[in-house]
């Protein structure tokens, strides 16, 4: 089954835009879980433009005491920066148990590309072995147009990480324009040769309720997607706990945990 995780970095958005603590990150992190989320996923920015260091911290606790994966996303090459002591040494003060390494520059609106493992292979291998140290699960963002075949998967693997979370903003992209069936073959693909490579995994950007069913039909394989934007823009309307239970019924898993 694939497992949600529910990102929470538009909630600290609403919160800095006004300053203050409203609404409050761990309330809506706890009211999704309550609702039967698998796990919480925060991608603090070195500019802390919405999740800040003390919010990594508390949703580390409150993971930890319902015993939730803790997923962490974040550059490992971004230099520190005051209120962001780098995201290896977030990793070690509070353990996530799961790492993403994700390649973002500082500038970007969002993340919107993976890795280029023949290129960052080599400096990523030592990073997932201190994170391995650290107890966390590593999972390297990818993108789904390593050709099929070719060594990029190969020298993902070589890195020693656990997992790929396959980029799927260029799948969210294609639905809206109602020419997904192409790029869900190469994500078919690319999540095949992943798993024969020995890596588990993982999906994540700009999925919905629309299109995340159509995108797990294709690539049953993934283990776990972490959604935040349209889920949390969806609960506008929806309600946060009704609208984690309808993800949760799309992945058909249990809303009644
Ligand atoms: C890694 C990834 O896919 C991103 O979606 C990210 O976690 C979201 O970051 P923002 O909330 O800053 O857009
Ligand atoms: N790793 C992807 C993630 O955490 C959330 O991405 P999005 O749903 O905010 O696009």
């Amino acid at each position: 089954m694939t497992v949600l995780s529910v990102n929470v970095n538009k909630i600290a958005v609403l919160r800095n835009s006004r300053g203050g603590n409203e609404p409050d990150v761990v309330r809506a992190a706890r009211a999704c879980l309550d609702a039967g989320a698998h796990g919480i996923t925060v991608h603090p920015r070195p500019d802390a433009r919405h999740i800040r260091e003390d919010d990594v911290h508390a949703l580390a606790a409150l993971t930890r005491a319902h015993a939730v994966e803790f997923n962490l996303e974040g550059n490992p090459f971004a230099p520190p920066r005051p209120g962001y002591p780098g995201f290896l040494a977030l990793c070690e003060q509070v353990r996530p148990a799961q790492a993403t390494l994700v390649p973002d520059d500082d500038g970007q609106l969002t993340s919107d590309h993976g890795f280029d493992f023949a290129r960052d292979g080599a400096r990523l291998r030592p990073l997932v072995g201190q994170l391995h140290d650290l107890g966390c699960r590593v999972s390297l963002f990818a993108n789904a147009d390593i050709e099929p075949g070719a060594a990029g998967i190969e020298h993902a693997a070589a890195t020693g990480a656990d997992r790929i979370e396959l980029y799927t903003g260029p799948f969210a992209d294609a639905w809206v324009d109602s020419s997904a069936e192409p790029m869900l073959r190469r994500f078919a693909a690319i999540a095949r040769l992943a798993g024969a490579a020995g890596l588990g995994v993982n999906a994540g950007h700009d999925l919905n309720q629309a299109n995340l069913g159509a995108f797990l039909r294709a690539v049953p394989e993934v283990l776990e997607v972490s959604i935040g934007h349209a889920l949390i823009g969806e609960a506008l309307y929806g309600g946060l706990a009704a609208t984690v239970r309808g993800y949760l019924t799309i992945l058909g898993a249990d809303p009644g945990r």
